[in-house]
């Protein structure tokens, strides 16, 4: 389905981070719970995603993420057909992703800051270099006194900050975020959304689903509303 009077459709190859063309996904022989998703994601751009529970918010997620792979039609991720890549291309694909999982996924044997800086010792970085970095986002999501706990000894929030840090640790170059300020209280929220901002200025590709319709909608960006499988585009 192509999406009426998108500028977005129009953009050029080169500079789109993702495009799906037809795309639809199913899990086993179910019906499809994604159906003829066209997208494109200029480099730089900033949507939100919503729609009701079960529409398929985090399905399209996944496709982005590459936790799964579309059974019909096309994806491209950074100008490549996933279903071409090969499993030695996955790890450096995923490492130019950032994800903020709606249930969190942090490691439970790891301290927070052990958390934070994972993609960094994953990138092959240092302590000694990273350190410094890693206290600092920490600080600004307001973990500061929390850096030596483990994340069963964190609240909600706290793991969704965390979550959060570890996502943009990084500076990935696309970042996806489920629900992310789901668990925080207002002023963290929009705490949490200058951060994405901010790191969109810098250049990131930037994707959020969230339930909630004012949030997008205050935010003054292009919002994408899947109903049903489907991809409308609000605003
Ligand atoms: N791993 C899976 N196996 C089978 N069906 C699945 C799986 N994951 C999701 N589904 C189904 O796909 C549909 C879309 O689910 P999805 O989680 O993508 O929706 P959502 O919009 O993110 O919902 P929510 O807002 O509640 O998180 C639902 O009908 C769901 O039951």
């Amino acid at each position: 389905m192509s999406i009426p009077n998108d500028p977005l459709a129009t953009s050029r190859p080169e500079t789109a981070v993702v495009q799906l063309e037809g795309v639809g996904l199913r899990y086993g022989d179910a019906p499809e719970v994604l159906r003829d998703i066209d997208l494109t994601l200029p480099k730089g751009s900033f949507h939100f995603l919503t729609g009701a529970s079960g529409a398929g918010k985090s399905s399209l997620l996944k496709l982005l993420y590459l936790a799964a792979r579309p059974t019909r039609g096309t994806a491209r991720l950074f100008g490549r057909t996933v279903s071409a890549l090969g499993s030695q291309d996955l790890p450096l694909m995923r490492r130019r992703i950032g994800v903020v999982f709606q249930e969190f996924r942090l490691l439970d044997h790891l301290t927070a800051f052990d958390n934070a800086a994972l993609p960094l010792r994953i990138a092959g970085g240092r302590a000694r270099d990273y350190a410094a970095d890693v206290a600092e986002l920490l600080t600004w999501v307001g973990l500061r006194d929390r850096m030596d706990a483990y994340p069963p000894t964190l609240s909600g929030g706290e793991k969704q900050r965390l979550a959060i840090a570890r996502a943009v640790m990084a500076r990935p170059e696309l970042i996806i975020a489920d629900e992310p300020t789901g668990s925080v209280d207002q002023d963290m929220a929009v705490r949490l959304m200058r951060l994405f901002v901010e790191l969109n200025r810098l250049g990131a590709t930037v994707v959020i689903a969230t339930h909630d319709n004012a949030l997008a909608r205050q935010s003054g960006r292009p919002v994408l509303r899947l109903d049903r499988g489907r991809l409308m585009r609000e605003a």
